[in-house]
């Protein structure tokens, strides 16, 4: 199936059968795991409609002392640049999309260099982590820039991995997958 198709058939599903309550047990499972431990510098995107909820995690890692950084969108030449987040949603405002990004006179840049761990967006992947996104090629670009011992990982519903899902020479795959179950870990692609 062509790519687009897929996304949004995908998108359409994700809004039939979008809960709260699962998106809680990915989150908790996240926060138990060593991944998350482990991590100093945490990038994670703001959710906006029917992804995964990520707003109460921000609170949570912010109050166990976690540096925080999301992405800003440059819509020019779709790449990401980031800033760490301090005060949630306070130093917030709506930008592109109608996704929250850090405002302007809150901005504290960050090098990609810094990140321990990145939190993927996704609207599907594989059981091997192949990921498709939004369209945009954002987090293709932006996943070249990390460091080797960056460690990636998808939050998704279970329901939201298939057997296989149209790729194109450009994807980046993540390495782990944190479901409402278990947390799998991706055999390494060569990408
Ligand atoms: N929360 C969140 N932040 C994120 C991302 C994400 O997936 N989730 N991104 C991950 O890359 C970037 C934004 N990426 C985007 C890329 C394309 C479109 C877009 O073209 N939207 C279309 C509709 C898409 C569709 O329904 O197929 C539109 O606005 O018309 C939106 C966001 C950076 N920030
Ligand atoms: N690393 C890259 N270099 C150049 N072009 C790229 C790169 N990654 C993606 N693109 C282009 O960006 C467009 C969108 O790519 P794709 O459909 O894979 O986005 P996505 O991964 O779903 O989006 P996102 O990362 O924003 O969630 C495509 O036209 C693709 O050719």
């Amino acid at each position: 199936m062509d790519k687009s198709l897929f996304r949004k058939k995908t998108l359409a599903r994700r809004k039939e059968i979008y809960s709260a309550d699962t998106d809680a047990k990915i989150i908790e499972q996240f926060l138990n795991s060593d991944l998350y431990k482990k991590a100093n510098w945490i990038m994670t995107y703001i959710s906006f409609g029917t992804e995964i909820y990520t707003h109460d995690f921000i609170k949570k890692a912010l109050a166990d002392g976690k540096h925080i950084v999301v992405p800003i969108c440059n819509i020019s030449d779709h790449t990401i640049t980031l800033s760490e987040l301090i005060n949630f949603p306070d130093d917030l405002e709506e930008g592109h999309y109608g996704i929250l990004e850090v405002r302007e006179d809150c901005l504290r840049i960050v090098d990609p260099k810094k990140l321990d761990l990145v939190m993927v967006p996704g609207c599907a992947f594989s059981p091997s982590g192949h990921r498709m996104g939004f369209g945009g090629g954002y987090y293709d670009r932006f996943l070249e820039t990390i460091s080797d011992d960056c460690v990636t990982v998808a939050l998704i519903r279970e329901d939201f991995i298939f057997e296989t899902i149209p790729m194109e020479e450009h994807d980046k795959s993540v390495q782990f997958m944190v479901t409402e179950k278990c947390i799998n870990c991706c055999p390494i692609q060569e990408d």
